[in-house]
């Protein structure tokens, strides 16, 4: 598979404080692909900088394709309705006017003007503008940010169709359970490097052999983690045999997507 983008050693610096410190990583095409981060991680940086939208310092950024943008934070005159932002972004854009977008994204009845729209209806809305050039690598920063969760499953649906329709999407997120239902690879970023490249299953495979045993006991509840799950146990139950306790529950789970990621950060910065 070809790629959609190409970033070599990509390098940014806000005065002193540098916030990149030279990214390698490729998106293909045809994927939807995630740069996750906490706050402050460099994730808008870091998209902006491969959009042309901010200068960088160093590195090199090759994009195979038409860009199409939704920024983190947008905002339209007050009183646009959501077809006439279309007509208008449709002739800064010299292409034809479509509202079919309008149409998939449920907003086309609507005759409110951008102001009295919701943050859920916001949102479909930039996003429709940002396909309006009908582009192949789509760019999205948090495109789920404030939305409940009937909107993201939406939303989320609308970015598969366009993988389906062969789009290449790469987008901005902190949240682990967004990137992991929607995404085919996720770049960690952490204290400005790629501290992970990879699917979300292989993230998983690489760390999930911690195991957390949940005991509850006549005495209360007790978490034990570990990477021996069987020695842990027998020791465990051993010990509550010993001292006659009475176990009421033991439960076994390997952490969440979200644990793992906190972990592979936190492991950076140490
Ligand atoms: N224009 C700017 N001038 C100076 N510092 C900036 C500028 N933009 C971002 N920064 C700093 O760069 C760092 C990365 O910010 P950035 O917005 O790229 O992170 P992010 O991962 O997108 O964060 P969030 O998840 O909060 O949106 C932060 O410490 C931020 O304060």
């Amino acid at each position: 598979m070809t790629n959609a983008i190409q970033i070599s050693g990509l390098k940014k610096s806000y005065g002193n404080h540098t916030v990149l410190k030279g990214l390698n990583f490729n998106v293909k095409k045809g994927e939807i692909f995630a740069l996750l981060g906490v706050n402050g991680a460099g994730k808008t940086t870091a998209l902006e900088c491969i959009e042309g939208l901010r200068k960088y310092d160093n590195g090199n950024v090759t994009i195979n394709g038409k860009m199409g943008i939704q920024l983190q934070s947008s905002s339209l005159p007050a009183h646009i309705k959501p077809m006439e932002a279309v007509k208008l972004f449709a002739k800064w854009n010299k292409t034809q006017i479509d509202y079919s977008m309008l149409e998939a994204l449920g907003i086309n009845e609507l005759k409110k003007q951008y102001a009295e729209l919701s943050t859920g209806q916001k949102r479909r809305l930039h996003l429709a503008l940002s396909l309006i050039n009908n582009p192949d690598i789509v760019f999205l920063d948090e495109p789920t940010a404030g939305l409940d969760v009937e909107g993201r499953i939406s939303l989320h649906d609308q970015i598969r169709k366009l993988r389906a329709h062969g789009k290449t999407i790469i987008l901005a997120s902190h949240d682990m359970a967004e990137v992991e239902a929607l995404c085919d690879r996720i770049a960690i970023l952490n204290d400005g490097n790629i501290v992970f490249c990879g699917t979300a299953s292989a993230l998983t495979d690489r760390i999930s052999k911690r195991y957390a045993i949940h005991i509850k006991t006549e005495h209360g509840n007790e978490i034990f983690e570990t990477d021996k799950i069987v020695d842990m146990l027998l020791t465990l139950l051993e010990d509550l045999k010993q001292k006659n306790v009475e176990v009421l529950d033991i439960k076994v789970d390997r952490g969440t997507l979200e644990q793992h990621f906190i972990e592979i950060a936190r492991r950076t910065e140490e």
